[in-house]
């Protein structure tokens, strides 16, 4: 069996102020709730105790990923490491559904059409027009993207295609030199990442949730192939728990 000496953390903002009112949110920058806030640190706290402390970091442009990242390395006293960030980490461009209550749709247009736009592989909700109320449109963040290469919609497979070049360019490079890599990102952005890691089908990644908060960390061998497919939560119990409720939104009134 080949080596691993690749290490990988992998971690979701904690909760944020539209997880807790339930909105679809995406590309809008919501900040964490305070439960969030404590979530992230800790994430930290996890960290430090496990041994596991990050060299380098990357994160979304997104403020929720970028607080959890902050909360969570000053909390295992890595605040100092490099960071990097790529807008190609943040979360799933939610098109028109940006904004809205995933109750409210749920019960709108049916668990099926809902669960399509939601978990689907390649079903992206409809597109959000330039200037919309939740639109990045005239984000100065995102103006150097190409306006063919901005996401009005998107669906997990267009996620696969914008985030797999920050992997490879990005994260592989700084795994190659023996750095332990922390990437703070989102819920449908490491869905992503873990389809790619661990090989699920189109099909399957549909089950796949990730909670806020809890590090979920990776041996990778010499061909960045995880030795424990899924990977290994630092907190499996609450892990469970938070994933269950991450599958239901919507459900909960
Ligand atoms: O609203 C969103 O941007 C995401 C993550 O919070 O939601 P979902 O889990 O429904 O894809």
């Amino acid at each position: 069996m080949a080596d691993a000496p690749y290490k990988l953390i992998l971690l979701r903002h904690g909760e944020s102020e539209w997880n807790a009112k339930n909105l679809f949110t995406g590309w809008v920058d919501v900040n964490l709730t305070e439960k969030g806030e404590a979530e992230a640190v800790r994430g930290g706290v996890l960290m430090r105790e496990a041994g596991l402390l990050p060299d380098v970091v990357h994160t979304s442009v997104q403020k929720r990923a970028i607080r959890t990242a902050q909360l969570a390395l000053e909390a295992a006293d890595r605040h100092w490491i490099p960071v990097h960030r790529s807008w190609r980490l943040n979360e799933r461009h939610y098109g028109a559904l940006q904004g809205k209550d995933k109750a409210q749709t749920l019960a709108e247009f049916g668990e099926e059409q809902f669960m399509l736009w939601r978990r689907s592989y390649d079903t992206p909700p409809p597109p959000l027009e330039d200037g919309a109320e939740f639109s990045q449109s005239d984000d100065p963040r995102y103006s150097m993207i190409p306006s063919e290469l901005r996401p009005r919609t998107e669906c997990l497979k267009d996620v696969v295609v914008r985030m797999m070049p920050y992997w490879y360019d990005a994260v592989v490079p700084d795994l190659l030199t023996g750095r332990t890599v922390l990437v703070a990102a989102h819920g449908n952005s490491l869905r992503a990442l873990v389809k790619h890691l661990d090989g699920i089908s189109d099909q399957d990644i549909a089950g796949l949730n990730i909670p806020t908060g809890i590090p979920l960390t990776y041996e990778l061998d010499a061909d960045f192939r995880p030795l424990v497919k899924g990977g290994t939560y630092l907190d499996p119990e609450a892990a469970k728990a938070a994933i269950e409720a991450v599958k239901n939104q919507g459900k909960k009134k």
